[in-house]
C-alpha cells in the first residue's frame, strides 16, 4: 500500500483562466487512475463536518428510527442496514449503512431519519452543496473527453443522487477477513464523491495493481469514476476499484454521494468516442438494470467490476 500517489487537484481556478489546465489534470487523473482528491472546493467546513456529525449521531443512537428504516430491500429509497460477519466465533458488525435518495431534495427529505433533530437540515445542506460540486466536476470531465461541458447537463437535472452513509465500528481483531469493512467494488454512478472522518478508503492503482490509502487531507473530497462514466467514455476512463479494510484504531464514518442519470434513462457510449479504431465497447443500460442485477445477485455491493463486466462488448477476433 502506498500513500503518495493519489492525485490532488486544486479546483479553485476552475471558473477562471486556469480552467484549461485543471480540466486537463482531471482528465489525466480519470484516465490513469480513476480517482482523485479535490482540494480548495468552496464547500464550507461547517457543512462537511455538520453532515459527518449527524451521520455519526444517527449511527450511535439507540432510537427506534434505525429499526423503522431497517430493510434488506435494495430498491427502497431510504433504508438502514447492518452488515455482520462472524469473527473468531463471534458475530461482529463490520458496517452500519444508511442509504437515501437526495435529489430533488423536497421529494425525499421527509423520508430521511428525523433523529437526531438536526439530521435533515445538516444532511440536506450537505447533499445540495455536494451535488453542485459534482455537477462542476462532471462538466470538467465531459470537457476533458472532448464532449463539451454541457454534455448530459439537461439529463442531470432529473438525475439521481444517492447518499450512502457508512459507520465502521472499532474492530479489535487485527485481521478478521480480507473483506471485513467494505470489500473491493466499483460504484454504480457516473461519478461518486466521498467524504471521510478518518483514513480507511483504499484505491486500486490500475497500473501497479497496488492499493493506495487515500490520505486524510483536511476537508478534501475524493472523486471516483463510476461504472456509467466508464461506459460514456467508451472505456477511456475506468471505474475506480476501492475498498475499506479493517485495522482501524477508531470508529470511522464516511458519506458517499453517487450521481447518475434518472433511473430509467439509458446510458450509452458517447457517439463522438466511437471510431473505427475505438469501436463501441459497452452496451447501453440504465440504473434500474443495475438494481435488478444487484437483487438477482443478492449482494449489497458487488465484487469489483461484476456489473460493468456484463456490459462489455466482446471484440471480434
Ligand atoms: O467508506 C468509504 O469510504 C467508502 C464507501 C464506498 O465505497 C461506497 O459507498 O460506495
Ligand atoms: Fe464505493
Amino acid at each position: 500500500m502506498s500513500l503518495s500517489a493519489v492525485p490532488v487537484i486544486d479546483i479553485s481556478g476552475l471558473q477562471g483562466v486556469s480552467r484549461f489546465s485543471i480540466v486537463s489534470d482531471i482528465g489525466k487523473a480519470c484516465r490513469e487512475k480513476g480517482y482523485f482528491q479535490v482540494a480548495n472546493h468552496t464547500i464550507p467546513s461547517s457543512t462537511l463536518h455538520g453532515a459527518l456529525n449527524v451521520a455519526s449521531a444517527f449511527f450511535d443512537s439507540e432510537t427506534d428510527e434505525k429499526q423503522k428504516l431497517m430493510s434488506d430491500d435494495i430498491i427502497k429509497p431510504v433504508r438502514f442496514h447492518m452488515i455482520k460477519e462472524m469473527v473468531m466465533g463471534e458475530e461482529k458488525i463490520q458496517r452500519f449503512f444508511l442509504k437515501h435518495y437526495a435529489h430533488p431534495l423536497e421529494e425525499w427529505i421527509h423520508m430521511w431519519p428525523s433523529k437526531p433533530l438536526e439530521y435533515r437540515k445538516k444532511m440536506g445542506t450537505y447533499s445540495v452543496e455536494i451535488r453542485q460540486l459534482a455537477l462542476q466536476v462532471m462538466e470538467a470531465i465531459m470537457e476533458s473527453l472532448g464532449l463539451g461541458r454541457g454534455y448530459l447537463k439537461n439529463q442531470m437535472d432529473d438525475g439521481l443522487q444517492v447518499m450512502a452513509l457508512h459507520g465502521y465500528p472499532l474492530c479489535e481483531h487485527t485481521n478478521p477477513s480480507p473483506s471485513f469493512g467494505f470489500a473491493p467494488h466499483s460504484d454504480y454512478s457516473i461519478i461518486t464523491i466521498v467524504f471521510q472522518s478518518s483514513p480507511g478508503l483504499e484505491e486500486l492503482d490500475p497500473e501497479t495493481k497496488t492499493w493506495e490509502l487515500l490520505p486524510h487531507r483536511y476537508d478534501s473530497l475524493c472523486v471516483h469514476v463510476g461504472n456509467y462514466l466508464e461506459v460514456i467514455s467508451n472505456g477511456l476512463y475506468k471505474s475506480a476499484v476501492h475498498k475499506v479494510s479493517t485495522n482501524r484504531d477508531s470508529t470511522r464514518v464516511s458519506i458517499t454521494s453517487l450521481h447518475s442519470l434518472s433511473i430509467d434513462e439509458q446510458v450509452c457510449v458517447a457517439d463522438k468516442l466511437v471510431t473505427e479504431c475505438t469501436p463501441k465497447g459497452y452496451k447501453e443500460s440504465n440504473l434500474r438494470d443495475f438494481l435488478r442485477f444487484l437483487s438477482i445477485n443478492a449482494g449489497q455491493y458487488l465484487q469489483c467490476n461484476a456489473y460493468i463486466d456484463t456490459l462489455k462488448i466482446k471484440k471480434a477476433d
